[in-house]
């Protein structure tokens, strides 16, 4: 009998699944680079917005392309500097507030300044980085705002503001007092709006401009700076995404600091966050530029209007009912209730409107929101979002069930509630959701329902161990990063070697006596001075089995070293595709007009040549490279060649060429000459980083889980009627503690095995062990070409998707997938790779 499917089309299985997957995901990337070629699928040409045409065909020239192209000098662009609006004092502290500055504060609409805000606004004003930390709420945007609205007065300059989010973006443009001039750029929006906020921005009409860190680190960013008036100050919103000791650290933020200090010579640093460790905030310090100790903390992290409670039931999601339907919470008409899975928030938010419809029936007068409970998850299509959170945001609808995808940056300053089910992943998380509620500082109830047996540990295990990774593919990260090169080699002819390629290793030996030689640069003495280096973003991810976010944080490593091993670029297209439509005396042509051509044909083999010499393909970094030329001008040129100019009347024509830039790659620039030592040393050193992140952030999470649980009511009885005070001050003292601390130093990847909280004991997992091992067989065998490692297949039991192994294909058989969700990763691991062994895979 033919079994019935629920399909529409085809259903796609296996690699055409995957492949799928990933062409989504990569066609979304596209987008939002503005590359060329087939995965750009906006409509309107990237370059103008018009409707007729794509960006290789618009007869409208990029702005990098109106510049001759040719050799740059590698001068950064500096813009003049602003000065500091006051001096300091003589004993080098900030002077005291000038009456200027409460008329401004006035003009924004503010009587007198909240804690901290007036110190920060002065040093700022004074020139003096800053690092503000305070509760969500507190007012750190005003520390911005008020010293932007004072530099512009007094010349034209600008004040940057890197916002991590889009829509905290909007949010916070549309949030800003009317005497404040703002735009923003990021990569959601098309060349022509962003050249249309750039006018803007050159004709001095802004105070404030919002980028987001994609937008400066795309193949655009260079082009925005080099446009800006001088910056005032430059203000980095969450700023603890800088520190790679904080929870949520994110690498391109790094090279955000690192470019506007050395392209625009940004000197003066605002960096504002709700939730950083005394650890992190010195980090984040360090990275701003501020040379002092920092002070003792501010103000608790937890406003004094919230009232947290804690509670341990059997059924999380009924005691989740049976607590709305309390006196404590039945009159709040806007709560969130936070959930750890996308699915959980589906499910609740039915059980919700199943449930509390009963209880609360419309009654005459009662203005309570016509909606019970909506789910919102990342998940779901943008415009179904959006609908949610103007339902919320309008007060329609009671209560929002999300994952943490819901919040960052909703400005209602009246949510009455926050509710988590499930152990939040970390303090700063739970810290920043609570810190959405009560922000009119009218009284507001927090509650944490964990699950007795720590499932929801056990579920927030799953991230730590989704982003670490084996020694193997550090190794073969490594490789690619330093290709031996042949600098301080003899000349190639004398090798036998394809000149401007990088063909041999060099010896130790001849390293040895290189590094000796009197002519050696000082300081780490390298024959090589770095080369730029492209590593295509989709290839490395499957080679290396990790998502692009947790490659790029190993390539941060790297620069973060005392050694600097490598320099980060922003991520480019770096393959060229080159479609001449004439006879081969075209392109001898355009070779003569081009000299990255003209390279590129003379490296040729002749062959080669011969035989399709219409069209080509090849890297455009490697190139740039080798001529010693800014990647900027080799692409500048060779967009140039599909344009010339009508003889007569100078009017740019097409000449029927097509250059198309494709591969987005990470963009990097990396010694060739590293001896086999040093590549060891670097692969140790990522290795132990990688293992000591893994360690901390289960330490952290395993600490997060015993501290809850240990304030934890046995169930939600007590937090129904009222709260407890004595709980909630117990719970804020915590946390507060939890701030103050320095984090603790990662006890290596023993700690990380011993630490297992909850988990079955070892004698329990003897009874498992045959059941984990069967399963183990069952698996390979059902994909007998997958070459799985024993990190692979923990993977699929602890329920992780991977680049190589999709939750798309592998969470389909629920025999495995998840399976072993309580046991340890680490020992899965072990069991995987042994029985890998045993069967010769
Ligand atoms: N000095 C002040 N006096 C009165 N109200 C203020 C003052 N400063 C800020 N506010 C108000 O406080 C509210 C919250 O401010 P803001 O959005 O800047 O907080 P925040 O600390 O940036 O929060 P988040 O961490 O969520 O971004 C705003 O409505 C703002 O107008």
């Amino acid at each position: 009998m033919k079994q019935k499917r629920y399909t529409r089309g085809r259903a796609l299985r296996g690699r055409l699944l995957r492949k799928q997957a990933w062409k989504q995901k990569w066609q979304k990337k596209g987008e939002c680079f503005g590359g060329d070629g087939p995965r750009a699928t906006v409509k309107a040409c990237l370059s103008c917005g018009q409707f007729s045409h794509w960006a290789p065909q618009c007869p409208q020239p990029d702005e990098e392309d109106t510049r001759p192209a040719g050799p740059e000098p590698k001068v950064p662009h500096l813009a003049p500097a602003v000065l500091p609006l006051y001096p300091l004092r003589p004993s080098g502290q900030v002077a005291e507030t000038p009456t200027e500055v409460f008329q401004a504060l006035e003009q924004l609409g503010h009587q007198a300044f909240r804690p901290g805000q007036e110190h920060t606004v002065m040093r700022i004003l004074s020139g003096i980085s800053t690092l503000l930390v305070l509760p969500t709420g507190a007012g750190k945007s005003l520390c911005y705002q008020l010293p932007a609205l004072l530099y512009s007065r007094r010349s034209p300059c600008l004040t940057l503001v890197i916002s991590p989010l889009l829509s905290l973006m909007d949010d916070q443009l549309s949030g800003l007092p009317p005497c404040l001039k703002a735009a923003c750029i990021h990569s959601g929006m098309t060349r022509k709006r962003q050249e249309s906020v750039l006018q803007k921005v050159r004709a001095a009409q802004l105070h404030v401009l919002m980028l987001s860190p994609e937008a400066l680190m795309g193949a655009g960013g260079p082009a925005i700076l080099t446009q800006l008036p001088p910056v005032a100050f430059a203000c980095v919103d969450e700023a603890h995404c800088l520190s790679q000791w904080s929870h949520n650290f994110r690498p391109c933020y790094l090279r955000v600091c690192k470019m506007l200090r050395e392209h625009i010579g940004v000197q003066c640093f605002l960096g504002l966050t709700a939730t950083a460790t005394r650890s992190t905030a010195r980090d984040v310090a360090q990275h701003l530029g501020i040379m002092e100790e920092l002070g003792p903390c501010g103000p608790s992290p937890i406003p004094a209007n919230l009232h947290l409670s804690v509670s341990m039931d059997r059924d999380p999601e009924q005691a989740l009912v049976t607590l709305l339907q309390g006196d404590r919470f039945r009159a709040l008409d806007s709560i969130i209730v936070y959930c750890n899975r996308r699915e959980d928030t589906e499910r609740v938010a039915a059980l919700l409107r199943t449930c509390l419809c009963a209880v609360r029936g419309p009654a005459p007068g009662d203005h309570a929101p016509e909606a019970v409970a909506e789910a919102y998850h990342a998940g779901m299509c943008s415009r179904e979002r959006q609908r949610v959170q103007r339902a919320f945001m309008q007060g329609q609808l009671r209560v929002v069930v999300a994952t943490v995808a819901f919040g960052m940056g909703l400005h209602r300053p009246d949510v009455r509630a926050v509710l988590h089910l499930g152990l939040p992943s970390s303090f700063e998380s739970y810290v920043q959701a609570v810190g959405r509620a009560g922000r009119d500082g009218q009284p507001a109830h927090c509650h944490l329902f964990l699950r007795p047996q720590g499932e929801d540990l056990w579920e927030l295990r799953r991230h730590v161990h989704a982003n670490s990774t084996d020694f193997l593919p550090v190794k073969k990260l490594v490789q690619h990063v330093f290709p031996p090169c042949t600098c301080a080699q003899p000349p190639p002819e004398e090798q036998g070697g394809v000149g401007g390629e990088r063909p041999v290793a060099k010896s130790p030996i001849q390293k040895a006596e290189y590094h000796s030689s009197p002519q050696a640069a000082p300081g780490p003495r390298r024959a090589c001075p770095g080369h730029e280096l492209a590593l295509p973003v989709q290839p490395t991810v499957q080679a290396l089995d990790l998502p692009e976010e947790a490659i790029e944080t190993l390539l941060c490593y790297l620069e973060l070293h005392p050694q600097r091993w490598l320099e980060l670029l922003p991520n480019t297209y770096a393959r060229c595709r080159l479609r001449c439509p004439g006879d081969p005396t075209q392109l001898q042509a355009l070779a003569h007009r081009c000299p990255p051509l003209a390279v590129y044909l003379a490296r040729q083999p002749p062959a080669d040549t011969r035989r399709d010499s219409r069209s080509m393909e090849f890297d455009m970094v490697e190139l740039a490279d080798s001529m010693g030329w800014e990647l900027a001008s080799v692409r500048r040129a060779l967009r140039q060649l599909q344009w010339d100019q009508e003889p007569r009347t100078g009017v740019p024509r097409s000449t029927g060429v097509l250059v198309e830039f494709q591969e987005l790659a990470f963009h990097l620039r990396s010694p060739g000459d590293l001896t086999a030592e040093e590549r060891d040393q670097i692969c140790d050193f990522l290795y132990g980083r990688v293992q000591a992140r893994e360690s901390e952030a289960l330490t952290r999470l395993h600490r997060n889980f015993q501290a809850f649980h240990s304030m934890a009511f046995p169930n939600c009885g007590p937090c129904l009627e009222q709260p407890s005070e004595e709980q909630s001050t117990k719970l804020k003292a915590l946390l507060g503690r939890y701030f103050e601390e320095e984090a603790e130093e990662a006890q290596g990847p023993e700690a990380v095995r011993d630490e297992q909280g909850p988990e079955l004991e070892q004698a329990m997992l003897q009874d498992w062990e045959d059941q984990i091992r069967r399963d183990i067989r069952q698996l390979l065998s059902l994909w007998p070409e997958e070459k799985f490692s024993g990190r692979a297949v923990a993977r699929i039991f602890h329920g992780i998707g991977s680049p190589c192994y999709p939750a798309q294909v592998y969470g389909r058989d629920r025999r495995f997938w998840r399976k072993y969700l309580h046991l340890s990763f680490h020992t899965l691991m072990c069991l995987a790779t042994e029985e890998l062994l045993l069967v010769g895979r």
